[in-house]
């Protein structure tokens, strides 16, 4: 549906986007991820015809965006980071303008209307004027907007930006439910919520991709870095050089101790598990283990591993 070949973005000599090269397939959800300043919007605007690259290639269900631009631009339905919208219309006069512009007429026209505000919960603020909606709802209505013609692929910039924990939930719950029909790249800072919504993520940062994954195998690949965490009985620097002496133990590390109860980061090598070595260590020796835990990595934790500055 989407591929991107060595597309770059220069602002004079500045590059926002430098070369990056990905695919989506049909149907897949891609959560693209970055910090602030990363050029997810600057690239994301490329892809839907609104900003021309300095160079580089990139095509949308097989037409070329830069080429062949209005044919690409009818396969999209893009939502922008902040959703542009008329105060004084109604939500659904406000639809059906759209429509209208995006070459709908008569029946086709107040059908897709009335499944695109079915389908982002808007069937009761239809009739509500725009500028009386709150953030969220408009939110939806700049998503309604977005899959009005019905488009294979839908292009969301933030979706959830500046929305409270229930609202997120909402547009979470619409993006998975539109995940079955469309073909989406979404932008988002939510990273809980792109585990939760993705079948494969894009890491930007500076503009470069750092990684290009399904979630599953970006947290595997960090927890094959293994961290257990230990909450032992026993003399602190014992237990230290007891365990680092162990097969696959890189470094043992205290964190914290509570009375007779030390708390170690026992950092292992790639895909090994030494708890039952640990476990059976302890036993030999008569020290109580209160915690002897795998700790699973999140995508922040993934994230924040493959953008941080320091
Ligand atoms: N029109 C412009 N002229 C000059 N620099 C720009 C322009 N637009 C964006 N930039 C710069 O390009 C970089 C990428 O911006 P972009 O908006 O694509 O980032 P982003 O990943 O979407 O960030 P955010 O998460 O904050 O929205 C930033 O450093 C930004 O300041």
């Amino acid at each position: 549906m989407i591929e991107v070949q060595n597309l770059t973005k220069r602002y004079g000599r500045f590059k926002a986007v430098d070369n990056i090269s990905f695919e989506v397939g049909n149907g897949q959800v891609v959560g693209f991820l970055g910090p602030n300043g990363a050029g997810k919007t600057t690239t994301l605007r490329m892809l839907t015809g609104f900003l021309p690259p300095t160079s580089g290639k990139a095509t949308i269900n097989g037409f070329d965006i830069f080429k062949d631009s209005i044919k690409a631009r009818r396969s999209i339905g893009y939502m922008p980071e902040n959703v542009p919208l008329y105060d004084d219309v109604r939500v659904r006069e406000y639809l059906r303008f759209r429509a209208h512009l995006k070459g709908l007429r008569g029946r086709d026209a107040r059908n897709h209307v009335g499944e695109a505000l079915e389908m982002c919960g808007l069937q009761h603020m239809r009739r509500r004027m725009i500028k009386t909606l709150s953030k969220g709802y408009r939110q939806r209505v700049g998503l309604a907007d977005a899959l009005i013609n019905q488009p294979p692929l839908l292009v969301l910039d933030e979706p959830t930006n500046g929305l409270d924990p229930n609202q997120i939930r909402s547009i979470r719950k619409l993006i998975k439910r539109l995940g079955e029909k469309h073909t989406i790249l979404v932008s988002t800072h939510i990273l809980s919520e792109v585990e939760m919504v993705a079948d494969h993520v894009v890491i930007v940062d500076s503009g470069k991709i750092k990684a290009s994954d399904t979630p599953e195998n970006l947290i595997h690949n960090m927890r094959a870095a293994g961290r257990i965490e230990l909450e032992i009985q026993a003399d602190a620097d014992v237990v230290q050089s007891t365990i680092e002496r162990m097969d696959n133990v890189k470094k043992v590390i205290p964190e914290s101790s509570e009375e007779d109860w030390n708390t170690f980061s026992v950092l292992c090598d790639s895909g090994t598990d030494s708890r039952e070595k640990i476990a059976n260590m302890a036993t030999q020796h008569g020290w109580p283990i209160r915690t002897l835990h795998r700790h699973k990595s999140t995508l922040e934790e993934v994230f924040v591993e493959l953008t941080r500055q320091d």
